[in-house]
């Protein structure tokens, strides 16, 4: 196993952790330059145009190193958004090494922060590497120094490196054979293999991409995994070169992939253990977790017909995503539609968007809302998702509501404007750590509903965007909350109720009602919208009818025109959803969202 290295990368977003990890592949020749298109391990069209990675991936490269030796080098890579922590935690776990990427001209940030604790958690051997050296405004010195403060490395033996321009970028390999421990297991003992990632492929069924902790694993062997107890005899066993290569052993420290034939992602789970069936292994690999939706929102189409096409949609997109969860649901205002978990608003919006590019579907997203247990006056618990489940008032003893760990990594500077913001959200302060000049770590303690509204938005608008954050679940605490009912038309919306803290209901119930009479459009009769909260109407506005209809502008038979015309009303139509007689459109929906400003 000494010749074997299996290492990733952890950064903060766009501090050029894919392009180090193209260059990589480059220079030891895992991809030839023809085939090179930018940033292979970001495999999605997505992510290649959100420029974030989504999912963990992994490549195996051969290197050839100074001390003349070859070398497998097994690099996984991590995805970089805090709604994905919990798969970066078992990308790490199949590792002996991280190398941290740090933005010469932007330092360490929270995310960087967030990753290295991840990583030091794993006990992984920390390689710093000072990116982006070619950009005018780098300060690579006080970044070095900014990272010996924090890790005691001391600041002039770290790399410095520009992934884009190619410099020093061949010394982060050598820095990798010579300074990453080979891993250490035990080839006779039974399998042990750690699942990092999966996907699906329709030939092969469940790809599982794992890690050999102990034991040895052939095509002929039947699996069993531990964690779904689900036993299974593989297609095939191989290797990422960087294309699936099938090989006909794995041996122990390796990295490759299980072609398990299994038919969802589910079965399959990122943190399982695969063993043998002939030779099981006595315990699982630690650190397993059944990864639980955060956020929850009604997904519905526009078009009544359609719905069976967003079933088959959400049905396949699970194929790849374990995380996404739905069930069908009905809405007096949406009819039918499904009811969609989701890990947190990144993950919500990458859906959203996978939907409506990939599947051409048009759909209407309700607000997000999280999950709250309702203790009803007979003692029965309740747990809801939806503020359309909310029994009666009167019916309710007590709400709970999740409650998360928030960390926030600043230039001190905006410390005021941020505790602001905090107590704001009805967040408290916990603690405050200083782990770099000028730098402050900030803990606080605040309702998930309050982070999942435009948080973060908020935050990097009130630092210039120099501020980053991460989050943890922490517990469920009684908090005093109500619902917020909308009615358009007296009809009550349920797709636009909201729960809401009781000391918040008056005025998000006026700033909603006035930002709906915005963006509900005109119809052919006054339209009244009402905020009510406790049986009592708190709000009310008009929308005031239209006066013209459109096609009054066209005079005579101009039919051309009279069809672009309505051509271009079809198509403002989209995202729109009749609600009783009156039209409301998408942004609606999310108004509950975006209250701050009103
Ligand atoms: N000037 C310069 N730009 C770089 C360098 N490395 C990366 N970049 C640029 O920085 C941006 C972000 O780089 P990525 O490699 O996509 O960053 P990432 O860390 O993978 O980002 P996520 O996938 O979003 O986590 C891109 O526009 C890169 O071209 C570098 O050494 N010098």
């Amino acid at each position: 196993m000494d010749h074997i290295r299996n290492f990733c990368i952890i950064a903060h977003i766009d501090h050029g952790k894919s392009t180090l990890a193209d260059r990589l592949l480059q220079i030891t020749g895992t991809i030839s330059d023809r085939d090179m298109t930018e940033q292979v391990l970001d495999n999605m069209d997505l992510e290649r145009e959100k420029g974030v990675t989504i999912k963990a991936s992994a490549v195996r490269m051969n290197y050839t190193a100074e001390d003349g030796k070859q070398y497998e080098l097994n690099l996984i890579d991590t995805p970089g958004h805090v709604d994905f922590n919990y798969e970066v935690s078992r990308a790490l776990a199949a590792c002996e090494g991280a190398l941290l990427v740090v933005d010469a001209t932007q330092g360490i940030e929270a995310q960087t922060l967030a990753n290295l604790y991840l990583a030091l958690d794993a006990n992984l051997t920390i390689l710093p590497v000072i990116n982006k050296i070619d950009l005018v405004s780098a300060r690579p010195d006080e970044v070095a120094q900014e990272i010996e403060d924090l890790l005691g490395i001391p600041a002039e033996s770290i790399l410095k490196i520009s992934a884009k321009a190619g410099i020093n970028v061949e010394q982060v390999l050598e820095r990798v054979v010579k300074e990453i421990a080979p891993p250490i297991g035990n080839e006779v003992e039974p399998l042990q293999a750690l699942i990092f990632d999966s996907h699906y492929d329709s030939y092969k069924g469940v790809i599982a991409y794992v890690r050999l902790m102990h034991g040895s694993l052939s095509a002929e062997d039947t699996i069993y995994l531990m964690a779904t107890k689900t036993a299974v005899k593989p297609v095939e066993v191989g290797i990422f070169a960087p294309d699936l290569k099938p090989v006909k052993r794995l041996n122990v420290g390796e990295v490759g992939y299980i072609a398990t034939g299994l038919k969802t992602v589910s079965e399959c789970r990122v943190g399982d253990t695969v063993t043998l069936v002939a030779q099981k292994a006595e315990n699982p690999l630690p650190g397993y977790q059944k990864v639980k939706p955060m956020v929850f929102a009604g997904i519905y189409p526009v078009e009544g017909e359609d719905y069976e096409n967003l079933r088959e949609a959400l049905e396949k997109l699970q194929l790849n995503d374990a995380s996404l969860v739905y069930e069908p649901e009905t809405s007096q205002a949406l009819n039918f539609g499904f009811r969609c978990g989701f890990l947190g608003l990144f993950h919500m919006e990458i859906i959203q968007e996978r939907l409506e590019r990939e599947y051409d579907l048009d759909i209407v997203v309700t607000a997000p809302s999280v999950e709250y247990q309702v203790i009803k006056r007979d003692g029965t618990k309740l747990v809801i998702d939806s503020p359309a489940q909310l029994p009666p008032e009167d019916d309710i003893e007590e709400i709970l509501e999740p409650w998360m760990k928030l960390q926030i990594f600043t230039p001190t500077d905006y410390y005021g404007t941020i505790m602001d913001l905090v107590i704001k959200r009805r967040g408290t302060f916990v603690e405050q750590d200083y782990p770099a000049p000028n730098r402050v770590q900030l803990s606080y303690e605040i309702p998930l509903s309050e982070l999942i509204v435009d948080f973060f938005d908020e935050l990097k608008s009130r630092t210039r965007g120099y501020a980053s954050m991460d989050y943890q679940f922490a517990d469920y605490r009684a908090g005093s909350l109500v619902k917020l009912e909308i009615l358009v038309d007296s009809e009550p919306v349920d797709a636009l109720a909201a729960i809401v803290h009781r000391d918040d209901a008056y005025h998000k119930g006026q700033a909603l009602v006035s930002r709906l009479k915005k963006l509900i459009p005109r119809q052919l009769y006054d339209v009244a919208i009402q905020a009510s909260s406790g049986g009592r109407i708190i709000s009310r506005a008009n929308v005031k009818a239209m006066r013209k209809d459109v096609l009054a502008k066209c005079y005579g038979g101009d039919i051309t025109r009279k069809k672009k015309l309505l051509e271009k009303q079809k198509r403002g139509k989209k995202r729109m959803k009749m609600v009783g007689n009156v039209e409301i459109p998408q942004e609606a929906f999310m108004a509950v969202l975006r209250l701050e400003d009103e």
